[in-house]
């Protein structure tokens, strides 16, 4: 629609829709509102592909593969013997390194220079209504003004708590346990999320000597009991320590090694410490207060991703804290895209009831997510405990996975759990957790039948082949049969 003005060293440059943040959603917004028209710029302080494709996703499950891999073949009968031997942490760590592309960002510039999105490096900062500054690493300063949109997609960070002396300690976040270069004798893990539940058994496969300090009951506590107790079990046999109910007062490093202090007095020592303990949105050194938001902040956005109370400013991925995962950003980006062109045509009424083309019904129904541990964890929709949180009826459908034929030929003394919960009202299922060797490949099933709000009974007509571990939808509708009488 409307060409790029000047080149990068103009004091200002006008696009449709200005991009702040070129990680996996960043690009996404830009893409989609490129390929409806529209010219896209898009800011970027560090690389190009943010932290999914440098300091989480991806350098998370090229470590992890191996170690699955590895897992899955010791559970098969003929194979056991032959994969005894510990992992080639080098050849691990290489094969990361190669994911990563070695933390140069070519390959990415390269495709949004194909796709004609104009890449701006430096800071991004809002400089009121549709203008946005960028600061060089020179010192120099560029305005982009924005016709239409300014998405903000900026992402996040791990925050550290609050303890004395912290940062002397030298702490990891995920940043370095995606990215260490060598394996440590002793790693202390605190946290119990995804992040820990992963990290933990990465390192601990890897040669090192883990203990997972859990503050709270138990890992992985945003997901079904049944997880976080089969992943901790899997991690204890592994090696590892896991350890709940336990916090950390402070931290010292002397002579090399890290002390940590417990709230029990107990004390710590290991070589690394990296902190798993949540997440902090990118937002602080924005210019949010041009526009009279507080900096630091999560940014509130409708289901068009659109930021509350403005018309121009849009908020996509990990920044807006409806699902802190690529695949949720990406797919908020698509909606965010197609949103911001229809604004920009003019089109009067936009799709924005639940399920339309400019609303991401999704974030509330059925974000998936898959845990790369060993075993595999798989959710989608809500938790029985969520469930209930919020006063929806749900009937819970459990069924332990190795009774199906597909898992115990996947895997000798398979062990895993099922549960899928179901709307008796309509009924449609409404939430799905497998955890097991291999989970993480039956999750898409389960997403289709909750977007698509299948109704049980046509699901008898889904017939999972035989003989696989999918074959647990047929028990699942069996069970539930069962369970009215019938
Ligand atoms: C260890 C780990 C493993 C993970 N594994 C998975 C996984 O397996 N699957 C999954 O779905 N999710 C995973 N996640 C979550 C996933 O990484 C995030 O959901 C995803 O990266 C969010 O994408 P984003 O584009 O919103 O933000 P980011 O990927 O954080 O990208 C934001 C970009 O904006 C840039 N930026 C920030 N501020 C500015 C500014 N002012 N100006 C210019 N540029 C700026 C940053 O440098 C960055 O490049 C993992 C997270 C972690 C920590
Ligand atoms: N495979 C995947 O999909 C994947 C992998 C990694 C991360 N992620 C996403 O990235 C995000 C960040 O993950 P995360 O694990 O860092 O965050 P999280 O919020 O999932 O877990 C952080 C945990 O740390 C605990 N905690 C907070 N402060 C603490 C303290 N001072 N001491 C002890 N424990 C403390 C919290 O209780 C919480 O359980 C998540 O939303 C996750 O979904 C996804």
């Amino acid at each position: 629609m409307d060409q790029a003005q000047g080149h990068a060293e103009d004091a200002e440059s006008a696009y449709d829709v200005v991009v702040i943040g070129a990680g996996p959603v960043g690009e996404n917004v830009a893409d989609r509102a490129r390929a409806a028209g529209l010219s896209a710029a898009i800011v970027e302080s560090e690389l190009v592909g943010g932290e999914c494709s440098y300091w989480a996703c991806m350098p998370s499950k090229a470590l992890l593969r191996p170690v699955i891999a590895r897992a899955d073949a010791r559970r098969v009968p003929g194979l056991r013997q032959a994969v005894q031997g510990p992992l080639d942490a080098a050849a691990v760590l290489a094969h990361r390194d190669y994911y990563t592309n070695n933390w140069k960002d070519d390959g990415q510039v390269g495709w949004l220079d194909s796709i004609g999105v104009r890449v701006y490096r430096g800071q991004g900062r809002i400089d009121g209504p549709k203008r946005v500054t960028v600061g060089g690493p020179d010192g120099e300063r560029q305005v982009l003004t924005a016709r239409h949109a300014v998405a903000v997609c900026t992402g996040s960070r791990a925050v550290l708590p609050d303890l004395p002396g912290l940062a002397d300690v030298r702490p990891w976040t995920s940043r370095e346990a995606t990215s260490a270069q060598s394996v440590p004798g002793r790693l202390a893990v605190v946290g119990g999320g995804v992040v820990a539940a992963e990290m933990a058994t990465a390192w601990q496969a890897l040669g090192s000597r883990v203990t997972v300090l859990v503050r709270g009951e138990g890992l992985l506590p945003k997901m079904e009991p049944f997880a976080g107790e089969l992943v901790a079990e899997a991690l204890r046999e592994a090696g590892a320590e896991v350890r709940t109910g336990v916090s950390v007062t402070s931290a010292v490093r002397e002579g090399g090694a890290v002390t940590l202090t417990l709230d029990d007095g107990e004390h710590l020592e290991a070589d690394e410490v990296l902190f798993a303990t949540g997440r902090a949105p990118r937002t602080d050194d924005l210019g949010l207060d041009t526009i009279g938001i507080e900096p630091g902040s999560w940014l509130t956005v409708d289901d068009s991703c659109r930021v509350e109370g403005s018309d121009w400013l849009y908020a996509v991925g990990d920044v807006n804290h409806r699902a802190l995962l690529t695949h949720q950003g990406k797919y908020q980006a698509r909606i965010a895209g197609a949103a911001i062109a229809a604004r920009a045509a003019g089109t009067p009424l936009l799709e924005t009831d639940r399920w339309g083309a400019h609303a991401a019904t999704a974030d509330h129904a059925a974000v998936p997510q898959v845990v790369f541990t060993d075993p595999e964890v798989a959710s989608v929709g809500p938790t029985a405990a969520e469930a209930e949180r919020a006063g929806r009826r749900v009937r819970v459908v459990d069924y332990d996975l190795s009774g199906v034929a597909g898992a115990g030929l996947y895997a000798d003394g398979y062990r895993g759990q099922a549960r899928m919960l179901v709307d008796p009202d309509r009924p449609v299922v409404v939430g799905a957790t497998f955890v097991g060797p291999g989970a993480g490949e039956l999750l898409q099933a389960a997403t289709i039948a909750v977007a698509g709000e299948v109704p049980v009974e046509r699901l008898w007509h889904a017939v999972p082949a035989y003989p696989t571990i999918s074959e647990v939808w047929l028990r699942f509708l069996e069970t539930y049969r069962d369970g009215d009488g019938g």
